[in-house]
């Protein structure tokens, strides 16, 4: 097996070197387990705007899912077996196991059983190699071999591209449509047969490389990455849409492969042989080739052929004629199928996905920022993404936060006798140490489950349902039986609070907007009425997930019993992070916060001032005490301005006294029209 191993390593040799998408062994090895669906993960990917950050794409509506749109007819998606929400919810559960690795062993590469052909082991062993070599480890060390590997950045943004969802629109199958669409039970239920040795034999030869067509994509060379990815989907569709024998959605997605899925529709007769089938093929490109796996017939296997090598010339390596068009040996086949091991991989994958997700942006950030000052591109991702180990941040000048709207009142204020904030003794706030055991307890349970995982679950099972649907003044008072535990200065019920930071605002003579923010920014509170799973995912100070954790934060040794605080790949300053990557790519710890800016972006016409003020407005760490600026950007730093300004109502104005409700209410129901004209709202 090692001479194998070597003499295909051999064939793989790159003449323009290799690690275009360099995967530490770590991120393997240390991910924590999600139970999750494959979905999950490629939903990540199906985002139609190329700009979108991953967590636009997980929290993106439905309907900006293309493949739902294909399904129409079929209402919202929700009840189809082939949208992704519908996959979701059959499987997600709401259970995230972690602490479970994947084996070295079992490549997460590779989504087949482990005692496949020896050539799997080989492709294995040569892609750890490979990554070896070149890969940047997470805490900025560089293994071996591993000094400045040219990577070419063509391939990275076309493979970045390429992760956009490609849909091809479901062919109807008119007679037995009933929606039995249950595609089997979820990814990891599939069986699919091995393929015989006559399929395997048959999948190692390459049938007419000359019938491959290059020329879309030779032509999309020269085009813009949007053109090149309009190629793929445009030419893949050709490919499918005269199968009489598949009614396909395919997805692609790339990092480091690609990926393509044949979904046949798993209702058709019981004749076809596809039924049940779920076809998968993985273009992962070693060097400047590309391994392609598959569990299908001939028929199929032409096909993803094709794609594949459309793909190599697709990524262009601009500049590089050596590596255009890559000869046919090169291209390296594979018949596998997807077994039990499949729940590990693609829980790893979904991850792993989103760390390239993150990356690829942040990526894209610095290069948008060093194209702006004139500065040096990096050479690499991982030297934009790898923490070079811990540093001490200095903390940020205090910010005078003086913000002159200049907007009168339009109407008398209410009870709240506008007693000037400065009178308060703001010392006495936030006194943690001095704080009752409820608020230690409180921060020891969230410090500890608040992880990457649970973060990402949560996203997801936002994303899939709606909660409830009322107007935002009976939200409100839905309030009123809601205390607290982690807030050492208010006992009060927290409609009581949100009148409270409503009037200090207004009676500041802050505009109207501001006003509302005050009211509604702990709304998301609700969360805990729904599905929380206590007060942890729900309210508390944020802090971003995924990264080092700031010694900023209140109670930061209680981090050493949350699992990611030994992750690898999150424990270094920026983790899955890059400098001034902007923290709308940071994962902020799931709370009331996140979940409301998401409510209020999708349902109010706010501006965006008042998002980042309900959005971060418990990022204490940040606004208060300057942890973290350096994930900040400059829209970051405009918003932190406003977010420190409201922070003084939010926090300053909490007293015992309590707003009377009928006094105020009409003022506030008028001013939530205002800005949530649907009146009704999806929580
Ligand atoms: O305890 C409080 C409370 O949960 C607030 O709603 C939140 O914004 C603060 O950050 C936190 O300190
Ligand atoms: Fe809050």
């Amino acid at each position: 097996m090692p001479d194998e191993t070597e003499s295909y390593q051999e064939t793989l040799e790159s003449p323009i070197g290799d690690s275009a998408f360099p995967t530490p062994d770590s991120v393997w090895r240390d991910i924590p387990e999600i139970e999750t669906a494959e979905s999950v993960w490629a939903d990540i990917s199906h985002s139609s705007n190329p700009t979108a950050t991953w967590d636009d794409a997980i929290l993106a509506p439905a309907r900006d899912v293309s493949w739902n749109d294909t399904l129409s007819e079929q209402g919202s998606g929700e009840a189809s077996g082939f949208s992704t929400r519908a996959v979701i919810t059959e499987v997600s559960g709401g259970k995230v196991t972690e602490n479970e690795t994947l084996s070295q062993e079992s490549s997460p590469i590779d989504l087949r059983d482990a005692d496949e052909s020896a050539e799997d082991s080989q492709h294995d062993r040569t892609t750890k190699q490979t990554d070896a070599d070149n890969t940047e480890d997470i805490d900025g060390s560089v293994r071996p071999g591993a000094e400045n590997p040219p990577v070419s950045m063509e391939t990275l943004r076309i493979g970045s591209q390429l992760a956009r969802e490609v849909s091809i629109p479901v062919i109807e199958d008119s007679g037995d449509a009933v929606g039995d669409e249950t595609f089997p039970g979820s990814a990891f239920e599939l069986s699919v047969p091995e393929p015989t040795p006559k399929e395997a034999s048959d999948a190692m030869t390459i049938e007419n490389p000359k019938e491959i067509p290059f020329r879309l994509f030779t032509e999309a060379r020269d085009a813009t990455l949007d053109s090149a990815a309009l190629d793929v989907s445009y030419y893949l569709k050709k490919i499918f849409s005269d199968s009489e024998t598949l009614s396909s959605t395919m997805n692609v997605a790339a990092y480091p492969e690609i990926i393509l899925n044949v979904t046949p529709k798993a209702r058709r007769t019981t004749n076809n042989i596809l039924y049940n089938h779920h076809h998968r093929a993985f273009f992962r490109p070693t060097n400047q080739s590309l391994v392609v796996a598959w569990n299908d017939t001939n028929h199929i296997k032409r096909r993803v052929t094709s794609i594949a090598r459309t793909w190599v010339n697709a990524g262009g390596h601009s500049g590089d004629s050596t590596s255009t068009n890559i000869p046919a040996q090169q291209v390296h086949f594979k018949s596998g199928s997807d077994g039990p091991e499949l729940q590990n991989t693609l829980t790893g994958r979904l991850l792993e996905k989103l760390d390239h997700d993150i990356q690829e942006v942040n990526y894209k950030k610095t290069i948008a920022n060093l194209t702006n000052t004139a500065k040096e591109m990096p050479t690499s991702m991982s030297e934009i993404t790898c923490g070079k180990g811990e540093e001490t941040v200095p903390p940020m000048e205090p910010i005078h936060a003086v913000l002159e709207y200049n907007i009168p009142l339009e109407t008398p204020v209410g009870e709240w006798t506008g007693t000037k904030l400065a009178t308060y003794d703001t010392d006495s706030f936030r006194q943690y140490e001095l704080a009752a055991d409820r608020v230690r307890d409180f921060y020891a349970e969230q410090h500890t489950n608040q992880t990457v995982a649970y973060n990402i679950q949560a996203r997801v099972n936002f994303k899939t349902k709606t909660r409830a649907k009322m107007t935002i003044w009976e939200a409100l008072c839905k309030l009123n039986t809601l205390l607290d535990e982690s807030d050492p200065d208010t006992d009060l019920s927290q409609i009581d609070h949100a009148l409270q930071t409503a009037e200090a605002i207004r009676a500041d003579g802050k505009p109207r907007w501001m006003q509302l923010v005050g009211l509604i920014h702990d709304l998301g509170k609700l969360l805990y009425f729904y599905d929380s799973k206590g007060q942890w995912d729900v309210v508390g100070d944020t802090f971003p997930v995924g990264c080092g954790y700031s010694n900023k934060i209140i109670f930061p040794e209680s981090f050493a019993m949350n699992p990611d605080s030994r992750n690898p790949l999150y424990h270094t300053k920026y983790g899955i992070y890059s400098r001034k990557c902007g923290l709308k790519n940071v994962m902020l710890s799931w709370g009331h916060d996140e979940y409301m800016y998401h409510v209020a972006k999708l349902h109010s016409t706010l501006p965006k001032e008042a998002l980042a003020m309900i959005r971060y407005h418990s990022f204490y760490p940040w606004h208060r005490e300057g942890a973290y600026k350096y994930l900040m950007d400059e829209e970051d730093a405009e918003m932190l301005l406003f977010v420190v300004d409201f922070n003084k109502y939010d926090l300053y104005s909490k007293r015992d006294e309590i707003q009377d409700l009928e006094i105020v209410q009409e003022y506030y129901k008028n001013l939530i029209d205002e800005f949530f004209p649907n009146k009704v709202v999806e929580f």
